[in-house]
C-alpha cells in the first residue's frame, strides 16, 4: 500500500510536469499555423534523443525522409531546420529582416554580455552599429592590408614551434587555437601589448580554451528554459567566471594602453587604439544602458524565485529515486558525468552501438552510464565480454525487461525476459531438445527447402524491377520459422489472415525499435506517455490470437486421428496435455511470439548486410557465385547439407555478423546480485550491456576492423560465432545466448546461396557500387538506414 501511495503521487507529479510542459510547448506556436512536417516528438524531451553526437549528420538524415525545411522539438524549444541551397536563401537573404534575431543560448546570459554582443544581440540599433564598427575599422581591407606583416610574424612564429618539437607528433588544433589567438591579437591589438609568452597570456589561451570546451557540451537550459534559473549543470556560474577572467585581462590591456596614450599620441595607431578613441565619444551612453539593463533584471527576480522552488523540487526528487538503485560506499565505474534528471541520454544518440564505443574509447571497456534513471554497465572488449557472459553467467544473466512488453503477464513466460529461473531453463530446455536439435533440424530442411524456392519464384516473377530485399527476406523468414515449426498446411501466408499476420509482426518490430522514455524514467510507465504499451497490447493481442486459431485447427485435426508426421507445435500440444505438465496453452502462444520476434528481423536483416556487402564489391559475389557454380553447379538447386562445402559463402555470412551484428548490444542483462567486475562493484539491478559490435571492430583484435574481408575467416582461422570466441559473439554466449542460432545460421546460409546461384545481381537506376549507401539505421536490430533494392538477372547456365 505505502508503494502503491508513493506510484500515485508520483505519477500525479509527473502527469502535471507533462501537462506544463504541453501548456508551455502550445503557448509558442499558433494552431492555425500549419509546421514543416518534422520526426513525431517523444513527450518532455521532444525530438532530442534524434540529434545525437553529431547533429549536423543526424538532421541532414532526417532531411531525406521529412524535406528540406521541416520542423522538430528540441525539449521544448520549437525548431526549424532548413537543409537545401534554395530554402537556405529563402532564410537567409528573402526573409532575412524576419529572421536574423538569435537564439541566444542560456549560459552567455550572464553580466548583461548579451545585450551588448555582437554575436547574440538582436539586429536592433546597438547591433547595427557595431556592424558598422566591425566594417570600417575591423576588416576593412585596407587595415587587414597593413597588419599583414604582423600576421606574416606570428605564422613563422607557429613554423618555428613546429620545427623545434623535432618531429614529435604535433597537435594540430591546439597549435592553430594559440597562433589564431595571436593572430587575432596581433591584428587589432598590436603584438607589443600581448606576448604569449608570459604567464597571463597562458592563462587568457587556457582561459579561451576552457570556455570553448565548456561551450561545446550540451546544456539541459537551453532544451528547457524553465529550468534555466537554477543552472542545474552549474554551466552559467561556471561561464561567469571565465568571462570575469577575460573581462579582467581586457580591462588590464585598456588600463596599459591608456596609459601609454595618456603620455602622448600613439605613432600608428591600432584598432584598439580607434576603439578607445570613439569609447571617448560614446562613453556615459554605454553606461547608462548597463544600469537599464540592470534595473529591468529586477522585475524578473520574483518570477524566477518561484520557478526555481519548483524546479529544485523536481530535481531533488530525482535525485532521491536515482540514488534509492546504488550505494553512496561503492566505488563507482569510470564513465561519462550525467547530466542531472536526463543522465548520459544525450549521450547515446541516433546509434547508441557507436557512441558507446566512442565513448569507451575515453573510460575504457568496463564503463558506467545513467540512462535516465536506470544504472547501466557497458562492457566493450573481449575479455570483459568472457566476464560478464562467461565467469559471472550466473549473476548477470537476468533480463533487463522493456516496460512495453510488460504486458497480458507476457513477460513471465516468456523465454527472452524471464529471469534466470526454474520457468526459464524448463523453456530453454524445451528449445534445445525439441525445436532446434539437430535431427530435428534436418528432418525439416526439404520444407524449408521449398519456401527458399517460393522466393526465387516470386523474385522471378519481378521481371528485373528492383527488389526489396529486406521486405522479401522478412516474408520468406516469417514462412521458414512457420514451416519449420508448424508444418506449411497450418501457415498459407497467401491467404488475408496470413498478411495480416505478417503486417502485424512487422508493425510491432517497427514500434518496438523507438525508444521508450518509460524505460529511462520507470516512474513515468504507469501513465505510458508515448502510448506504447497500449499499442503493443493491441498488436499481441491480434497474434495471440493468429496462434489460438492456429492452435484450434490443430487441436481439430489431432481429434480426427494422430498426424502421421508429427510437428514441433504437435509435440507441444501433446506435452501440454500430459499430467502435471509445465507447458499450457499460454506458455505455448508466448514461445511461438518469442520465436517470430527473435528469428525474423534478425536474420533477415542478416541477409540484407550480406547483399548489401556483396553487392558493393561485386569482385566478392563473383568468388561466392564461382564457388556455388563448381560445388552444387546449375543443374539442381542449393541444399542445406552443401553449406559445409561452401567455405567463402560461410567466411561471407562471418564476416557479415562480425561488421553488423544484428542485435549489436545483446538483449539487455541485468545484474541479479551485487557482483565485482574489474575491482569495481556493479550493484544489483543495474543494466547490462555487451557492445558486441565494438568488440566486433576492435583494434587490438581484428586488422583493418572496417572493412568487409571474408578472407580472413579463412585459411585456418577457426573463430566462430558459437559463444567459444568472445572476440566474436553475434549471437551472446553463455546461459543466454541465442538458443535459436543453429535455425538462423541454416535460413541465412540457405538464401544467400539460392539467390547467388539463381540470379546475376545488380543496383537500380545505374547506380555503382561504390555508391551504395551503408549507413545503419539501429532500432531492434541494426538495419540498412536505405532498404537495399537490387535488380536480379536470372542467371545464365554456362
Ligand atoms: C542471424 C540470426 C540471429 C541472431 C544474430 C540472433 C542473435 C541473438 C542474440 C544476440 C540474443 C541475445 C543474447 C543475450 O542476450 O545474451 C538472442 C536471443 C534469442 N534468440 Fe536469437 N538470433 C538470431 C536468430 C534467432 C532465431 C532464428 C530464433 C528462433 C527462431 C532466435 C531465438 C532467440 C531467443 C528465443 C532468444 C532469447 C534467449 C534467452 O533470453 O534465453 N534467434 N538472439
Amino acid at each position: 500500500m505505502e508503494v502503491l501511495t508513493q506510484c500515485l503521487l508520483c505519477s500525479v507529479f509527473f502527469i502535471a510536469l507533462a501537462i506544463l510542459f504541453r501548456t508551455v510547448t502550445k503557448r509558442g506556436t499558433s494552431s492555425q499555423l500549419p509546421l514543416p512536417p518534422g520526426p513525431r516528438p517523444l513527450p518532455v524531451l521532444g525530438n532530442i534523443l534524434e540529434l545525437g553526437q553529431n547533429p549536423h549528420r543526424s538532421l541532414a538524415r532526417l532531411a531525406r525522409t521529412y524535406g528540406p525545411v521541416m520542423s522538430l522539438k528540441l525539449g521544448t524549444i520549437h525548431t526549424v531546420v532548413v537543409s537545401s541551397p534554395s530554402f537556405a536563401k529563402t532564410v537567409l537573404k528573402t526573409k532575412e529582416h524576419s529572421i536574423s534575431d538569435r537564439h541566444v543560448p542560456d549560459a552567455v546570459k550572464i553580466l548583461g554580455h548579451e545585450e551588448v554582443s555582437m554575436v547574440w544581440s538582436p539586429p536592433n540599433q546597438s547591433w547595427r552599429y557595431l556592424r558598422t564598427l566591425a566594417k570600417t575599422h575591423l576588416f576593412n581591407s585596407q587595415s587587414l592590408e597593413a597588419t599583414q606583416i604582423l600576421r606574416r610574424k606570428k605564422v613563422e612564429e607557429l613554423v618555428a614551434y613546429i620545427r623545434g618539437e623535432n618531429g614529435e607528433a604535433v597537435h594540430i588544433a591546439r597549435a592553430a587555437f594559440s597562433t589564431v589567438l595571436n593572430l587575432i591579437s596581433t591584428t587589432f591589438l598590436s603584438t607589443d601589448l600581448v606576448d604569449f609568452k608570459s604567464n597571463s597570456a597562458q592563462e587568457l589561451k587556457d582561459t579561451m580554451w576552457g570556455l570553448m570546451e565548456e561551450a561545446g557540451r550540451p546544456n539541459l537550459s537551453d532544451f528547457f528554459p524553465l529550468l534555466a534559473p537554477i543552472d542545474l549543470q552549474g554551466r552559467r556560474q561556471r561561464f561567469t567566471v571565465y568571462f570575469k577572467k577575460l573581462y579582467d585581462f581586457f580591462d588590464q590591456i585598456i588600463e596599459n594602453r591608456l596609459a601609454i596614450t595618456a603620455e602622448g599620441r600613439r605613432k600608428n595607431p591600432d584598432v584598439l587604439d580607434v576603439l578607445l578613441q570613439l569609447c571617448r565619444e560614446v562613453n556615459s551612453k554605454l553606461n547608462r544602458r548597463m544600469i537599464k539593463s540592470l534595473l529591468l533584471k529586477m522585475e524578473d527576480l520574483t518570477q524566477c524565485l518561484l520557478c526555481s522552488i519548483f524546479f529544485i523540487t523536481l530535481a531533488i526528487l530525482f535525485r532521491t529515486v536515482t540514488k534509492r538503485g546504488s550505494s553512496s560506499q561503492l566505488p563507482l565505474l569510470p564513465g561519462p558525468r550525467p547530466l542531472p534528471v536526463l543522465g548520459n541520454i544525450l549521450e547515446l544518440g541516433q546509434n547508441p552501438h557507436r557512441s558507446l564505443a566512442r565513448l569507451a574509447r575515453t573510460y575504457g571497456p568496463v564503463m558506467s552510464l545513467k540512462l535516465g534513471t536506470i544504472h547501466t554497465v557497458v562492457v566493450s572488449s573481449p575479455s570483459f565480454a568472457k566476464i560478464v557472459l562467461k565467469t559471472k553467467e550466473h549473476s548477470i544473466s537476468d533480463r533487463h525487461v522493456p516496460e512495453a512488453v510488460k504486458i497480458l503477464g507476457y513477460e513471465q513466460v516468456s523465454i527472452l525476459w524471464l529471469p534466470p529461473n526454474q520457468s526459464w531453463r524448463y523453456l530453454r530446455t524445451l528449445a534445445k531438445t525439441h525445436l532446434f536439435n539437430s535431427q530435428s533440424l534436418e528432418a525439416t530442411q526439404i520444407l524449408r527447402r521449398k519456401k527458399v524456392e517460393e522466393l526465387v519464384a516470386y523474385i522471378r516473377g519481378e521481371n528485373g524491377a528492383a527488389v526489396h530485399i529486406a521486405r522479401a527476406a522478412f516474408s520468406t523468414v516469417l514462412n521458414l520459422i512457420s514451416t519449420t515449426f508448424f508444418s506449411t498446411d497450418m501457415v498459407d501466408f497467401k491467404s488475408n489472415s496470413a498478411q495480416e499476420f505478417k503486417d502485424t509482426m512487422w508493425g510491432l518490430l517497427e514500434e518496438a525499435g523507438r525508444p521508450n522514455l518509460s524505460d529511462f524514467f520507470p516512474l513515468l510507465a504507469p501513465i505510458d506517455l508515448q502510448g506504447r504499451r497500449r499499442r503493443f497490447t493491441v498488436y499481441f493481442k491480434k497474434l495471440y490470437d493468429f496462434f489460438d486459431q492456429m492452435i484450434e485447427n490443430r487441436l481439430a485435426i489431432t481429434a480426427e486421428g494422430r498426424r502421421k508426421n508429427p510437428d514441433v507445435l504437435d509435440v507441444l500440444l501433446q506435452i501440454c496435455g500430459e499430467v502435471n505438465s509445465k507447458l499450457n496453452r499460454r506458455t505455448i502462444k508466448s514461445l511461438l511470439l518469442d520465436l517470430f520476434i527473435a528469428g525474423s528481423e534478425t536474420t533477415a536483416a542478416t541477409l540484407e548486410w550480406a547483399m548489401a556487402e556483396l553487392l558493393h564489391r561485386p569482385e566478392l559475389m563473383m568468388r561466392a557465385r564461382e564457388e556455388i557454380t563448381t560445388v552444387i553447379g546449375f543443374e539442381r538447386e542449393v541444399e542445406e547439407s552443401d553449406i559445409s562445402r561452401l567455405l567463402f559463402l560461410q567466411a561471407v555470412l562471418k564476416e557479415t555478423l562480425r561488421l553488423h551484428p544484428p542485435v549489436p548490444l545483446l538483449l539487455p542483462h541485468k545484474a541479479e546480485v551485487s557482483t565485482e567486475i574489474n575491482g569495481y562493484r556493479v550493484p544489483k539491478n543495474n543494466q547490462v550491456l555487451v557492445n558486441v559490435w565494438a568488440i566486433g571492430r576492435d583494434e587490438q583484435v581484428w586488422k583493418n576492423p572496417d572493412c568487409f574481408l571474408p578472407e580472413r575467416f579463412m585459411e585456418g582461422n577457426e573463430i566462430d560465432f558459437r559463444g567459444q570466441h568472445f572476440e566474436f559473439i553475434p549471437f551472446g554466449s553463455g546461459r543466454r545466448i541465442c538458443p535459436g542460432l543453429p535455425l538462423g545460421v541454416r535460413m541465412v546460409q540457405l538464401m544467400l546461396a539460392s539467390l547467388i546461384q539463381s540470379f546475376e545481381w545488380s543496383l537500380p537506376d545505374g547506380m555503382k557500387p561504390t555508391d551504395l549507401d551503408l549507413t545503419e539505421k539501429f532500432g531492434v536490430t541494426l538495419i540498412l538506414a536505405s532498404p537495399l533494392k537490387a535488380i536480379a538477372t536470372p542467371a545464365r547456365k554456362n
